[in-house]
């Protein structure tokens, strides 16, 4: 656990970049740091590896104040990944990330060994091993970054805008691929963004910060979205925080899944109409995933993947509230379809279903009047 005990910064301009802040990242768990430019994220979380001193209060690993650690200890206890990687110029993929593992002792050839496995576990070939950073997409560098910062196994990791400086859709997986990997070695983590939907959706709390390093809010992404302290974080947090919201509520225990007819390529227009008493049908591949929709009334021949309407989303069986309106909103036939791990058909659930289910969820989750 990471603990800040009334820590103040105040730089020499007497900027207070930080006021008085108290908070607790949870052991194995992901803390967000969030918040307009210059409420002091950066300086916040710089002073847990003491890169910056606090001007007065005290940070604490385990109950441990870090002012008490030997500093070199104390790096190596941390796990640092900043945005554009810093990853060192002259040195090959598996050496940066080698350098860490090198820094509490272990023999070159073992740190190497950790390298090159680390390489896979954050998403890269083996084959960039030996690469130079410079020969490496900005996503790329990031995930070498990750690696880097995980070779020395330190106990706890904190991450800079670590996803901020490549495109939208690389971003998107990179967030995915690192919830995965945090499943897997829950570590305690604490994470700057100025991004609120990376916070609410990487967080398991965040700690919303204003102007001044004032701490405004720390809470899950949930209550931050359902129960704003004040106006500046329901402003922060957005305008469709009602929608998003949803995002949080798990759909499997709420819904029940209906059968929903299927047709394959190939289907003649009056076997299709036999299957169903709708005017849309659902058509799906040799392992059952869905393809898209046919409307039975426009259809005069065989269906061919050139007649399928694509413009539905699915929903997974394990999916939220949200998943399963998007795929019924987007769906021409107004069900939204649920498909299992394996992306095959399970079934679909009505408009009107997912409405009452969204009701309840908002009398328990948000607890409006309660
Ligand atoms: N070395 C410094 N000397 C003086 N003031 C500083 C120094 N570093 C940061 N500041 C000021 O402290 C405040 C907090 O800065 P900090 O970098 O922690 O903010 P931030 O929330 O990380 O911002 P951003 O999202 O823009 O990176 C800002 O007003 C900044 O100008």
């Amino acid at each position: 656990m990471i603990t800040f005990k009334n820590v103040t910064k105040r730089y020499d301009n007497s900027t207070i970049a930080v006021d008085n802040l108290s908070l607790e990242a949870p052991k194995g768990k992901i803390t967000i740091f969030v918040g307009p430019s210059g409420c002091g994220k950066t300086t916040s979380l710089r002073m847990i590896n003491r890169l910056i001193t606090p001007s007065s209060g005290t940070i604490m690993l385990d109950g441990q104040p870090t002012e008490a650690i030997d500093l070199a200890r104390l790096r190596r206890k941390i796990g640092y990944v900043i945005q554009h990687a810093g990853l060192f110029p002259h040195l090959t993929v598996v050496q940066n990330i080698a350098t860490t593992a090198r820094l509490i002792g272990i023999a070159k050839k073992q740190a190497l060994g950790i390298a090159s496995e680390l390489i896979e576990r954050v998403g890269l070939d083996r084959t960039f091993a030996n690469r130079y950073p410079w020969q490496l997409s900005g996503g790329q560098q990031q995930r070498v970054g990750v690696a880097r910062a995980l070779a020395s196994d330190p106990e706890f990791m904190l991450m800079d805008e670590p996803f901020s400086a490549v495109d939208p859709v690389v971003r998107h997986q990179l967030q995915e691929e690192f919830l995965r990997l945090q499943r897997d070695i829950g570590k305690t983590i604490i994470m700057v963004t100025h991004d609120i939907d990376e916070a609410l959706k990487l967080g398991d709390q965040v700690a919303v910060l204003r102007t001044g390093g004032i701490l405004a809010q720390i809470a899950s992404p949930q209550e931050l979205l359902s129960k704003p302290a004040d106006a500046f974080v329901a402003d922060f947090v957005g305008r469709d925080r009602g929608y998003r919201y949803l995002g949080f509520v798990d759909a499997t225990s709420s819904l029940a899944v209906a059968a929903e007819p299927a047709a394959p390529l190939g289907t003649e227009p009056s076997t299709a109409r036999a299957l169903t008493r709708d005017r849309w049908i659902l058509v799906t591949n040799a392992a059952a995933q869905p393809m898209g929709w046919v409307d039975l009334d426009q259809q005069t021949g065989p269906i061919r993947e050139s007649d399928l309407n694509l413009s539905g989303t699915l929903a997974s069986q394990s999916g939220n509230l949200r998943q399963v309106l998007d795929a019924a909103l987007s769906a021409p036939s107004g069900r939204g379809v649920i498909v299992g791990t394996s992306g095959a058909l399970l079934g679909s659930v009505r408009l009107a279903e997912i409405v009452t289910a969204i009701e309840s969820a908002k009398a328990v989750g948000m607890g409006a009047r309660s």
